[in-house]
């Protein structure tokens, strides 16, 4: 029997990760800070994976067990200490909480079993080893700690629209049919595990900068745009042309720079962009530009969607005006149910910062980088 731990029974986690570790034959036991939810996934034998869209199947997963982390930590350290696999999708943000567990787990972790496959499932540039830089910090010998050989640390991307589940569908979980889970193989040499699904490549720089570059940065933009045209859904939002129009000038530049940077073939990329507006068009997906939108803070720092590859184009003597544009309108997502929004429109009235100084702290940018001047722009205009 093979065992997967997952971190973090959302949507990603259950709707996804989870779904592909099941069919892979391994028994999941998830792990979550939410009690009501590991208590009804503990009480459940079942759950079903409902896919909206063109070919949609349902799905059915068993076999998973589940683990309440924040009650029961030394549950979970044993469950890491005998995994063969370690997942997690919680959020970039949560990686340092979970770590502790993990480093525990792995020092615990008879020697002479199997490394340990250890994978971050986030939309986040490098988020295995954002994770392993927390689980390093938890281990007493830090980068000399032994307890680092037992596992193998794994970069990943991973696509899936998995929007807000409606209330009442229990563990139910609807997602579109689309999927990809890209994982990066060469730190296995050959002994990667056996998921059937997952997409494994050499260096896993180009996948996750075409998906999060592409349907992260197109998303967000229809979002944040959408959100400003007063569209609820994603699917509405993408239909108004204005909105469309911003978001395909956005993917032209990010295209353009995907395609120079990566060598990527031009044409396969117009493929690949078409096929992810078609996926925002989903009318069978009741997904929404404020959960789209979530978390303005982190889609508008520097190593995200927006000002990485802004930052990269404005250096190469360009301005990305419709990347820009998209900042500005982020900066006017003003949702009040959203932690990092309501932090934003108080930073935004605060009179005791400049424009610059917002501009700098909000995208981690030098006040001299050449995307500041125009983001400031954007800053007073959504000041004023
Ligand atoms: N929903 C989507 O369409 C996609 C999401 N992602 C990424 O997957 C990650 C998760 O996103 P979602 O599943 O949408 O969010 P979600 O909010 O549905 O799930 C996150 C889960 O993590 C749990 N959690 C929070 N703190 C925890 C902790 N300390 N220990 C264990 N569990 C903890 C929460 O209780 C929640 O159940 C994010 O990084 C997101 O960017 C990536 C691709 C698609
Ligand atoms: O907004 P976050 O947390 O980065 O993640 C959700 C995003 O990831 C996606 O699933 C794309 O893979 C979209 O649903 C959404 O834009």
């Amino acid at each position: 029997m093979s065992v997967a731990v997952h971190f973090g029974a959302g949507n990603i986690g259950r709707g996804f990760v989870g779904l592909l570790l099941h069919e892979a034959g391994y028994d999941v036991v998830f792990s979550d800070v939410n009690a009501e939810l590991i208590d009804d996934l503990s009480a459940a034998s079942s759950y079903t994976v409902h896919e909206v869209g063109q070919g949609a199947q349902d799905h059915v997963v068993t076999r998973f067990s589940a683990l309440n982390s924040a009650a029961d930590p030394d549950a979970v350290v044993a469950a890491v200490a005998s995994a063969d696999v370690v997942t997690c999708a919680v959020g970039p943000n949560v990686l340092r909480f979970i770590a502790p567990a993990i480093a525990q787990g792995l020092t615990a972790r008879d020697a002479s079993l199997s490394p340990v496959a250890v994978m971050a499932c986030e939309n986040a540039i490098n988020a295995t080893d954002r994770l392993e830089e927390f689980i390093v910090s938890a281990l007493p010998g830090g980068v000399d700690d032994p307890a680092l050989a037992k596992a193998i640390f794994a970069n990943t991307a991973v696509d899936r629209i998995v929007p807000a589940q409606a209330p009442g569908q229990g563990l139910d979980v609807t997602v579109e049919t689309y999927f990809e889970w890209a994982i990066d193989r060469t730190p296995f040499h050959g002994a990667e595990p056996t998921i059937p699904g997952v997409h494994w490549v050499d260096g896993l720089e180009a996948s996750i900068e075409r998906k999060l570059f592409t349907v992260n940065t197109g998303h967000a933009t229809t979002a944040y745009h959408g959100f400003l045209a007063g569209a609820d859904k994603i699917s509405d939002a993408i239909a108004l042309p204005a909105v469309r129009e911003k978001v395909e000038a956005v993917l032209a530049e990010t295209s353009a720079y995907l395609i120079a940077k990566h060598e990527l073939n031009a044409q396969d990329h117009a493929a690949y962009v078409t096929a992810i507006l078609g996926r925002f068009e989903n009318v069978g997906l009741p997904d929404t530009v404020t959960r789209v939108g979530r978390q303005p803070l982190r889609k508008l720092s520097r190593d995200e969607r927006f000002v990485s590859p802004g930052a990269a184009i404005a250096e190469q003597g360009t301005e990305p005006t419709a990347i820009l544009d998209a900042m500005g309108a982020a900066l006017r997502f003003d949702v009040s149910d959203d932690e990092q929004s309501v932090e934003l429109q108080a930073l935004l009235a605060d009179a005791s910062r400049t424009d610059v100084d917002l501009a700098t702290a909000i995208t981690g940018l030098d006040e001299s980088h050449p995307l500041i001047v125009p983001f400031v722009e954007r800053i007073s205009a959504a000041r004023a």
